[in-house]
């Protein structure tokens, strides 16, 4: 299919003493920005070496771009924890050297272009009198921005960057989802990012525990106390309209398909008036608590 990126099937890596990645079937849709999350462990570095080609299965498949990843994917980047800056070039000769990489002569506006949008000044500065945060964004910048990519694996982005780095971060991210582009990140601080993610999978000892759309799992629950008396009312009105309800004490939670004030405003026009109403806000760290179970590495 046209529209899936990456398709894995049973796919498995095991080590010497730990299988990794286990049995593991997913398809990753364009145009999505996927959260995986996980304890330490729990396999999601190993995932990203497999959809990168660094590694390769025991057992099952797996397919980019429809075709089984050895390395080397144009299309393909990859900000890993460790990507190589040259320490005694400056940003703009590091950047140089990428676009040679890539075989493109780069042109010198483009890379003042580039540079602009990680907001790192263009100076003689050498790359390894640089702050963490700014050798950050060089490497960010040489994953997305010297190359046309399709998409993206993000392990630990946010790894030295400040809050404005974060910002800065979520909103290149957003960019590319726009143009279409699909973007996998692994982040121990994902809590910070789910605003951007379109999907999260969580890990748990090289499974994967539960996966979904985040719009799924936002706010879609509704905490309505009302009086007593009206509880009966209440309770005949959302049986008889099908909705998904739980009574505790004097407070309904409701689940919502889709506008909560809509709900709201029906249950005014019926006479049903809640003392106090709230949106069940958290989500993904539930989920977490919930699925990713302890560490793989506790062995
Ligand atoms: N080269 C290797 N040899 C042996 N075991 C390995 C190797 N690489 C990873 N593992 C093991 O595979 C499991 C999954 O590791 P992986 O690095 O994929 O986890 P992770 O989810 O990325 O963890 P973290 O959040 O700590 O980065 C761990 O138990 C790890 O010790």
């Amino acid at each position: 299919m046209d529209n899936v990126v990456i398709e894995t099937n049973a796919l498995t890596k095991a080590y010497k003493n730990t299988i990794a990645i286990n049995n593991i079937s997913l398809s990753v849709t364009r145009g999505t920005v996927v959260g995986l999350l996980g304890k330490n462990g729990a396999g999601k570095t190993t995932l990203n070496k497999l959809i990168t080609g660094l590694i390769f299965p025991t057992h099952g498949s797996i397919k980019v771009f429809d075709t089984i990843p050895k390395g080397g994917e144009k299309r393909l980047g990859f900000l890993s924890e460790n990507i190589a800056l040259y320490p005694n070039l400056t940003a703009r000769e590091n950047l140089e050297i990428v676009f040679l990489q890539e075989g493109v002569l780069p042109k010198r506006e483009q890379i003042s272009q580039i540079l602009k949008t990680v907001s790192i000044k263009d100076t003689k500065k050498k790359v390894r009198d640089f702050s963490l945060g700014m050798k950050r964004r060089l490497q960010i910048a040489m994953t997305v921005l010297a190359n046309e990519r399709e998409l993206f694996i993000f392990d630990e982005p946010t790894n030295g960057l400040d809050v404005d780095g974060v910002f800065w971060l979520k909103e290149l991210i957003n960019n590319l989802k726009y143009q279409g582009k699909t973007i996998l990140l692994s982040s121990h601080s994902i809590l910070e990012l789910e605003d951007i993610l379109t999907d999260y999978l969580i890990f748990n000892k090289g499974r994967i525990s539960d996966k979904g759309r985040l719009d799924k799992i936002n706010g879609k629950v509704l905490h309505i106390e009302i009086l007593a008396n009206d509880i009966d009312r209440a309770r005949a009105f959302l049986e008889k309209n099908g909705f998904l309800f739980r009574v505790d004490g004097s407070t309904m939670s409701i689940t919502i398909q889709d506008n909560y004030k809509s709900l709201l405003k029906v249950l005014y026009e019926e006479g049903i008036f809640p003392i106090s109403y709230y949106i069940n806000k958290k989500s993904l760290v539930d989920k977490f608590h919930q699925f990713a179970g302890d560490n793989n590495d506790d062995k």
